[in-house]
């Protein structure tokens, strides 16, 4: 008798047969592939392979030459980057966005706006119209989200006068204000120290086992794709050379070939064996 197929999970992500070209430049050529809901998906790869631009399809900055995305089985490849977050697909950046001028607290507020239905309406109307109680709920969930992040104590600073890591901290929290169901990060771990690196790597994994998340990153910190990702993508010269669990991934031979043109300290961590 025929075995029964196994039961997957309906993929929350799907890329199929994604290109894109700028010119004679091809940053993306033929990549498919899927993240699960609830996963921590990692994509991986040498300087130039095409991560960023993956990332930017799915963000919708970027319009694949050919292929498509899909997201919740709803096809968004032209769908724009402002309707892709009420879709709920958020995202935070290499370089870091914040207004530098404005309170870590606004700062993490104005990414909320399209949640608010009544936006801001002005005197009796706001009193009158129950604008009010969707602000505190509003307010609410912020306050929650600062907790989480552990940056109460700079949630009137301006965010520009705050360390790199805290104010990679604050991207972090305007992004999950959207409420996203998957967090699209690029590179969260850029710059920090080890400890801050400690930290982020926490609170992402919080953020996908407590708050349900799920997590596509970019990171060049092979530490840190090992210990958080439940499944790796490695891309190389635009094409998808690798794709499974991180141990498998980084064991395969065409994977560590692919990195032998890249600096030291990465061979290094690929040949560094894996703890639990
Ligand atoms: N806007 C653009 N215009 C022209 N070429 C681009 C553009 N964006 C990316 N590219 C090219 O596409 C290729 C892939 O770049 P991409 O930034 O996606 O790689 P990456 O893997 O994210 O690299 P890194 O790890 O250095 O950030 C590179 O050759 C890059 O020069």
């Amino acid at each position: 008798m025929a075995e029964a197929a196994p039961i997957l999970e309906a993929p929350i992500l799907e890329a199929r047969g994604v290109s894109l070209r700028f010119g004679g430049v091809r940053a993306l050529t033929e990549v498919s592939f899927a993240i699960r809901q609830g996963e921590v998906f990692s994509i991986i790869g040498p300087n130039g392979a095409g991560k960023t631009s993956m990332v930017n399809c799915i963000s919708g900055r970027y319009r694949p030459t050919e292929g498509g995305i899909w997201f919740g089985g709803q096809e968004i490849t032209r769908v724009p980057v402002r309707r892709r977050a009420a879709l709920g697909i958020g995202r935070t950046f290499q370089n870091l966005a914040l207004f530098g001028h404005m309170s870590v607290l606004d700062n993490i507020m104005v990414g909320r706006h399209h949640l608010l239905r009544r936006g801001f309406l002005p005197g009796m109307l706001y009193w009158l119209g129950g604008a009010q109680r969707e602000e505190i709920a509003h307010r609410r969930e912020v306050e929650e989200i600062i907790d989480f992040l552990e940056i109460q104590h700079v949630r009137k600073a301006p965010a520009g006068t705050l360390s790199y890591g805290l104010r990679k901290r604050v991207e972090l929290a305007r992004a999950v204000a959207l409420k996203p169901k998957l967090i699209l990060l690029d590179e969260p771990m850029a710059g920090m120290n080890l400890e801050e690196k400690e930290d982020m790597a926490r609170f992402i994994l919080d953020l996908n086992e407590e708050w349900g998340m799920t997590v596509l990153m970019i990171e060049h910190d092979m530490g840190v794709v090992m210990d958080i990702s439940h499944r790796v993508m490695v891309l190389d010269f635009g094409r998808r050379i690798a794709e499974g669990a991180p141990e498998a991934v980084l064991a395969d031979p065409h994977v560590k070939r692919a990195y032998l043109g890249e600096a030291d300290e990465a061979v290094r961590d690929l040949d560094e064996p894996v703890t639990a």
